[in-house]
């Protein structure tokens, strides 16, 4: 269980993520929105260690991890995928995976491997060179396939429906719904698209301004009169 309280990261005079008090399970789907600047993406980068927060205790499964470095946390249970497919470069589809599961889980377990790939559909792509011969809808796969690779009890999805086209989207939908019960992990999801958190979320939380403003179901939360003000006037702005 992840377990954010208070919790803040400022840039210099900028507060991007405002004294957060958050409680996620490892058996939740949840969706991240808000207006574009909200922190969603700093939020994620604060939870699985790549920046440091300047106030407030992040706690996943009963550790202290606000110090913990990125490689701890990973093997812990906290995985991520980029808003902006990261493949490692000069490597194939099985060797970006073999690497991210060596950091995450710490060893290498093939048949883990041949598993992801499978239910990724990758398969037939793993001799390929990851960073130059995958289409969109491939490299984004081996986002959420790298991040399997490392085993997470809980998985920080950024974005990764983003630019695909309504088939792909659709197919890619159905791999988060079918993971969730298959690899039984957690799932906090960024997404903009409404009726795709709609469709994949039970819950729903909103930032904005770098703070949590809602907290509920899909449906209570998009209803409610401050989250709508919080789009409309970063519409208006
Ligand atoms: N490394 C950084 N240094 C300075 N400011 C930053 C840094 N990272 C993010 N910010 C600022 O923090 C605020 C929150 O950014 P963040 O990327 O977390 O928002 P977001 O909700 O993920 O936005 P989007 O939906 O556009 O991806 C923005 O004002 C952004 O410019």
């Amino acid at each position: 269980m992840l377990e954010l309280n208070n919790l803040s990261v400022r840039f210099g005079g900028l507060t991007a993520v405002n004294a957060v008090t958050l409680t996620v399970g490892t058996h939740d789907v949840v969706g991240l929105v808000g207006p574009n600047g909200a922190g969603k993406t700093t939020l994620f980068n604060a939870i699985s260690g790549l920046v440091r927060p300047t106030g407030g205790t992040i706690r996943f499964d009963r550790h202290d991890v606000l110090r913990t470095p990125i490689y701890r946390r990973a093997r812990l249970g906290i995985g991520r995928t980029f808003q902006i497919p990261q493949p490692m470069h000069e490597l194939t589809v099985r060797e970006n995976l073999i690497v991210a599961q060596r950091f995450g889980a710490g060893h290498v377990d093939e048949d883990k491997i041949d598993e992801i790939l499978d239910f990724t559909s990758l398969a037939d792509k793993a001799n390929r060179n990851a960073a130059t011969e995958l289409a969109l809808t491939e490299l984004k796969a081996l986002e959420v396939a790298k991040a399997l690779a490392t085993t997470p009890k809980l998985l920080l999805l950024d974005e990764v429906l983003a630019g695909l086209e309504t088939n792909g989207k659709r197919r890619f939908m159905g791999m988060l719904k079918e993971m969730h019960a298959r690899f039984g992990v957690g799932i906090i999801i960024i997404e903009h698209d409404i009726e795709t958190i709609h469709a994949l979320c039970q819950r729903v939380v909103v930032l904005n301004f770098g703070q949590l403003i809602a907290d509920g179901t899909p449906e209570a939360v998009f209803n409610d009169p401050e989250v709508i003000r919080s789009y409309t006037g970063a519409a208006h702005a």
